[in-house]
């Protein structure tokens, strides 16, 4: 077809012309072939902070409760938190397969760069190609054996690294999470765009540290205002699915590296919604 005659629908046309648009698909890897990954769930947030990492070990923790095989791949490199909040600190294993992740006190599986470091303190001052190659191997050459569930920690907003690691690993859809102190409005259209250009479903929204909780009365405090959530929710046709309290308890287990211990239904509602994606 010449250029002249192009329609712009390079979906029924096989021309290498130079306004032929990449599918964004074209750059997916392939997982390691000794892995097996039946769903991966991406959860990304608008900024550093908010509680993704809480939330993406929550949500594998309760789907492992319901029986599923969960990962957690820790696509967070600047800022790993993953192996913290789960008490791991031995390093991860080589085979000469590839490597293997770790596995938590209830079975959950997890590779992040806190493992393969030797002083997890250690910054990681990187840039955002090689960010991107390391989470792209924590894809390919992590052997993931029989993974019901993945989730991924993505990289904090909407920039060039977690654009990449959208594009190089297959996600069956995103959660997203916020929290009451930031733009939700800009977050959620953000991240409803990314994941629009993607092709990538979104399983809906978490807000993390919504409210706090009188321990006396068990009034509900809304400390940074109210939120303002449906609405930015509702504006995308995007399901709420949860709000999670700030809490000291939560803080706690998660310094003392034991989040698989921790007892609420908060989020309850978003693992029926990943339960229920087919
Ligand atoms: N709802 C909450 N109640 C109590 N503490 C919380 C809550 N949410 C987060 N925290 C505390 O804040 C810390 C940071 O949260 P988390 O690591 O999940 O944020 P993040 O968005 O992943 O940050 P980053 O992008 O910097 O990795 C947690 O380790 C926990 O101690």
């Amino acid at each position: 077809m010449s250029e002249q005659n192009c329609t712009h629908d390079c979906s029924s046309c096989g021309e290498a012309c130079p306004s032929r648009q990449a599918d964004p698909k074209d750059f997916l890897e392939k997982p390691h072939e000794m892995s097996r990954i039946k769903k991966v769930i991406g959860v990304v947030s608008g900024k550093g902070g908010v509680g993704k990492s809480l939330v993406t070990s929550m949500l594998a923790v309760l789907l492992n409760r319901r029986g599923y095989h969960t990962a957690v791949l820790d696509a967070d490199i600047t800022g790993p938190s993953i192996p913290k909040v789960f008490g791991i600190k031995e390093r991860a294993k080589a085979i000469p397969a590839g490597m293997l992740p770790s596995r938590t006190k209830t079975g959950v599986d997890i590779m992040s760069i806190n493992l393969l470091l030797n002083d997890e303190t250690e910054p990681v001052v990187w840039r955002g190609p090689i960010i991107a190659g390391a989470v792209k191997q924590f894809w390919t050459d992590v052997i993931w054996e029989d993974v019901d569930y993945m989730f991924v920690d993505m990289p904090p907003g909407t920039g060039d690294v977690p654009l990449t690691v959208f594009q190089s690993i297959p996600l069956d859809g995103i959660v997203i999470v916020t929290s009451p102190q930031e733009l939700v409005g800009m977050i959620v259209e953000k991240a409803v765009n990314m994941a629009k250009t993607m092709n990538i479903p979104i399983v809906g929204v978490v807000e993390n540290m919504s409210y706090v909780e009188c321990p006396d009365c068990g009034r509900k405090l809304f400390v940074f205002g109210e939120s303002r959530l449906d609405e930015a929710a509702a504006k995308h046709g995007l399901t709420v699915l949860g709000r999670l309290p700030l809490n000291p308890d939560i803080a706690k287990l998660c310094d003392a590296g034991d989040i698989e211990s921790f007892q609420g239904e908060w989020l309850n509602g978003a693992a029926d919604a990943i339960e229920a994606r087919q």
